[in-house]
């Protein structure tokens, strides 16, 4: 198994370029499914969740090449046929599930294993099969699969009762080949959905109202083929802005879109960091003396959950007293008892996390709990004094692309072994 090890105590300093987002380019394989021509990913992220739901493509006959060195991913869905993923594959992410839109829609009909919880709450799929029922499916849940079935998928309106950002995705598509028109209020307004909007108008199909509450897609007969290239990913760019904050070091970070970022800059701002934007790149100075401050989650254009962890870990190193509240998912405080191990002094209540800076953390065992738990012991290592070790860093190569290597370009100790 492999680990990371932190040697901390460094400023770091010099650039950082961002890569493409996990949770866009996610959403625009499994969208691809609705075009039976070629589709051409650019700038494609090599991420561990990538070739996860580009073998549950596969595994539909989809003919994929993933081109790791021109980052790369050639898609072409002629030849798909109707089976089902295995169980296996399935379970390894959430986001398989987004495949099952666009087989009901391009098909009829689709059954695939649940996806099952994950370690940050339980994640129920029914806003999804709310939604695909809408649109005329029968849906049946029964031993650990779901089936959908519908001869032709019908648009509807649909309320979702939560924003939530999978179950958006997962409609957008399904009613992109469907008749007529849809409507999805209280859809999810995050820069991924606008861009798997963006990717599939680019193909031809009807998607208007992406990034507000309210969205309106008008059922098209087919897609054609089209080259795309997925937004940056506004979660790595925010772990480093964090970074500079947490080591009180200063670095420039490429490929930023400022408005993805708001929310970021918002509280680092608020905790006297010092943030310039230039153009495509943000520039982050943490050498100051930080204050503690209060973060709720919410669904963008709110505080990102994913970025709860990663805050926890700088504040800390905070002096003073913060309070973390997450209302998104009902477990994602796993982070609090690892970084406790590196000296934290941080007190769980519920849903909410109040975190009394300490003077320093001391480096530790620790293990990544899940992705961005993964990246908070990466931050709160580089600030430690002394050697993090992280073990199950499997959960961090899902969403950081060629993480170790980031971090020394800008002075990080840090070692894969
Ligand atoms: C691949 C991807 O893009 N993942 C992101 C996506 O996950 P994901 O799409 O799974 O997140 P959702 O927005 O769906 O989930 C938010 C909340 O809604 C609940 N819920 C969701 C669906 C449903 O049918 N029923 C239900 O109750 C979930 O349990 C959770 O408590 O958005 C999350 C919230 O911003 C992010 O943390 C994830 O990084
Ligand atoms: C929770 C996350 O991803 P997923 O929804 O794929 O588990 C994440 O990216 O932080």
């Amino acid at each position: 198994m492999e680990k990371i090890i932190v040697y901390g105590g460094r400023k770091l300093s010099g650039e950082v370029n961002i890569s493409s987002a996990k949770n866009a380019i996610l959403p625009i394989i499994a969208g691809s499914i609705l075009c039976s021509e070629k589709c051409i990913i650019k700038n494609a992220p090599m991420l561990e969740d990538v070739f996860v739901i580009c073998e549950v493509l596969k595994s539909l006959n989809s003919s994929i090449e993933v081109d790791e060195l021109e980052n790369t991913i050639n898609i072409d869905n002629c030849n798909l046929k109707l089976s089902q993923p295995s169980s296996e594959l399935v379970r390894k992410m959430r986001a398989s599930f987004l495949v099952m839109g666009p087989m009901v829609a391009r098909f009829g009909e689709f059954k695939i294993a649940l996806p099952g919880g994950c370690n940050i709450g339980t994640r129920p799929i029914d806003l999804h099969l709310k939604g695909l029922s809408a649109l005329g499916a029968q849906v049946s849940v029964g031993h650990g699969y779901v089936e959908a079935k519908a001869n032709k998928l019908k648009g509807s309106n649909i309320y979702l009762d939560f924003p939530s950002v999978g179950a958006t995705e997962n409609l957008i598509m399904a009613a992109t080949l469907a008749e007529g028109e849809t409507i999805i209020e209280n859809a999810a307004e995050e820069p991924e959905i606008v861009d798997l909007a963006n990717f599939l108008n680019s193909m031809g199909a009807n998607i208007i109202g992406a990034g507000t509450d309210k969205l309106r897609i008008i059922g098209v007969k087919e897609l054609k083929s089209t080259e795309y290239k997925p937004i940056y990913d506004r979660i790595e760019a925010g772990t480093f802005m964090v970074a500079a904050a947490i080591t009180r070091s200063k670095l420039k970070i490429n490929n930023v879109n400022e408005e993805h970022v708001k929310p970021i800059i918002a509280k680092l701002t608020e905790m006297n960091v010092e943030i310039d934007l230039l153009g495509d790149s943000i520039v982050v100075d943490g050498n100051k003396i930080l204050n503690p401050v209060d973060i709720k989650t919410m669904p963008y254009p709110g505080f990102p959950t994913d970025m709860q962890a990663q805050m926890m870990a700088l504040l800390s190193t905070v002096k003073g007293t913060s309070i973390i509240t997450e209302t998104i998912f009902e477990n994602r405080f796993m982070h609090a008892s690892e970084l406790k191990r590196m000296g934290a002094n941080i007190k769980l209540d519920g849903r909410s996390a109040v975190i009394d800076g300490v003077e320093k953390l001391t480096g530790a065992e620790v293990k990544a709990t899940d992705l961005r738990a993964g990246a908070s012991l990466i931050l709160a290592g580089l600030a430690a004094e002394g050697c993090t070790l992280i073990g199950d860093i499997y959960h961090i190569d899902r969403g950081y692309m060629n993480i170790e290597n980031k971090f020394k370009k800008i002075g990080g100790n840090i070692i894969r072994i």
